[in-house]
């Protein structure tokens, strides 16, 4: 049975641990996309172990081997009704880079996922598989998931345009399906392009296993190619380290090692090294990894935080801002409203239980601390949304009896995360 909570506390206001981070979800879920077109010429190295992942995984391995019944996690795969379904849970980028996969492999499937994966909008995506031959039908809300592929793929086009300032999933999916396509690709994004670190991630990692693409402007061009043989290294997870370096900003003093990050990294969030500067965070980067510090930092509550590149540091940010006490700025939010949950009423609903307000005035959001204070005791809720257990746990270096519910949700990018609190210190009492 899931756990209903985990109450934490942290005696000791110092912070001194090596934690070895799983590998990165993003980069995870691109490479078995990869692999998986490129029919046993590209292979992994240290996957992660988030559930998205698992969940990926264990759709495209039974779609390979041609099972028509398994669980892996929340997802699944089942034949019913004459129909084959996978169900990917919660896991944005395995329903959307699995559209892609289905649509052009011409693979017969029906596509579900969690009940709020039928609220996180597809249109655009499918409309551009569309375009391109793909035979794609709405089971449920149009605009939204159930999908169902059919077997019946012939590309009609190749010059797609597409909105770039929903989710930068939609273009990543066609991108790597792209050297599959008798045609190629030639991607024509319209207007402004949300979460950029993203697509440059995914043609980083096209490259790797031998895929050229050109982008000039708004055009990113992939032609017809064939895969090389290429072993793909997966780097541990910037976004799940971005909870240590707000574990070091809300200590006293903390030294933590997360092995293996590197300086150059894929991952766009990568850029919480340089943001927490501004916490009084440092970073040294050594052969083994990197290492953080806290350091006697001033808090500048001028600074505008424009997270447009990396939404997954958001909560991350906001609340160990907050729990500073620091009236920080912050922009490039929009998408926020369509993740795990609409992340920005959640934050505002969790931040008020320690007397903090996140405002809105056009794209700008400001926190006003000035009614901060620390209860003995709080509850946070986290939305079905793994980032807002992960991202307020940290509070417990200043809340005596922290408690956060349904903690198992951390399992969608970062399942040994209470483990790895337990090993800086923390006291966790499960309910
Ligand atoms: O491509 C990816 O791996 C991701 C892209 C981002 O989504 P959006 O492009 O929808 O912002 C990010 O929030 C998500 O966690 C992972
Ligand atoms: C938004 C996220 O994931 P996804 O969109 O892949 O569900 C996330 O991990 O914060």
């Amino acid at each position: 049975m899931a756990e209903k909570s985990n109450i934490l506390s942290k005696s000791e206001p110092d912070t001194f641990c090596k934690i070895q981070l799983t590998g990165s979800k993003s980069e995870s879920n691109r490479a078995l996309i990869l692999k998986a077109l490129s029919k046993g010429k590209v292979a992994i190295n240290n996957l992660s172990s988030a559930d998205d992942t698992v969940i990926l995984n264990g759709v495209l391995e039974a779609f390979e081997k041609g099972i028509n019944e398994a669980s892996f996690g929340t997802g699944s795969l089942k034949h019913l009704d004459g129909q084959l379904t996978a169900n990917i849970g919660p896991a944005g980028t395995a329903m959307r880079f699995l559209s892609a996969y289905l649509a052009v492999t011409g693979t017969e499937a029906q596509l579900t996922g969690s009940d709020r994966m039928k609220q996180r909008p597809i249109g655009i995506l499918v409309d551009a598989l569309s375009t391109l031959g793909a035979n794609i039908n709405y089971d449920g809300e149009e605009g939204y998931p159930p999908l169902k592929f059919s077997p019946d793929f012939k590309q009609k086009a190749n010059v797609i345009h597409i909105q770039g300032n929903v989710s930068s999933q939609y273009l990543s999916a066609l991108l790597l399906v792209s050297p599959y396509l008798r045609n190629g690709l030639e991607l024509h994004i319209d207007g402004e392009l949300t979460s950029r670190p993203y697509v440059e991630m995914t043609l980083s990692m096209l490259k790797e296993v031998g895929i050229e693409h050109s982008w000039t402007g708004s055009i990113i061009t992939i032609a017809h190619q064939p895969f090389i043989n290429a072993q793909i290294t997966i780097e541990p997870d910037w976004s799940a380290a971005s909870y240590w370096y707000a574990i070091a900003a809300l200590s006293d003093n903390a030294t933590i090692t997360l092995p293996y990050l590197k300086k150059n990294s894929l991952q766009g969030d990568s850029r919480i090294a340089s943001i927490m500067q501004s916490f009084g965070i440092k970073s040294t980067f050594t052969e083994s990894g990197l290492m953080i510090e806290k350091t006697k930092g001033r808090l500048d509550d001028s600074i505008i935080f424009d997270l447009r590149d990396c939404p997954d540091l958001a909560q991350t940010i906001i609340v160990c801002s907050a729990a500073l006490g620091n009236d920080a700025t912050f922009t490039g939010l929009e998408t926020l409203k369509i993740k795990e949950t609409d992340r920005i009423l959640a934050l505002q609903t969790e931040l008020a239980k320690i007397g903090v307000t996140l405002s809105e005035e056009y794209s700008f959001y400001h926190l006003d601390c000035s009614k901060l204070h620390f209860p003995e005791k709080l509850t946070i809720k986290t939305y079905e949304d793994h980032r807002m257990a992960m991202a307020f746990a940290p509070l417990a270096l200043k809340i005596p009896q922290l408690e956060i519910e349904d903690p198992q949700v951390v399992g969608k990018s970062y399942p040994t995360f209470w483990d790895d609190l337990l090993k800086a210190g923390f006291h966790i009492n499960t309910n």
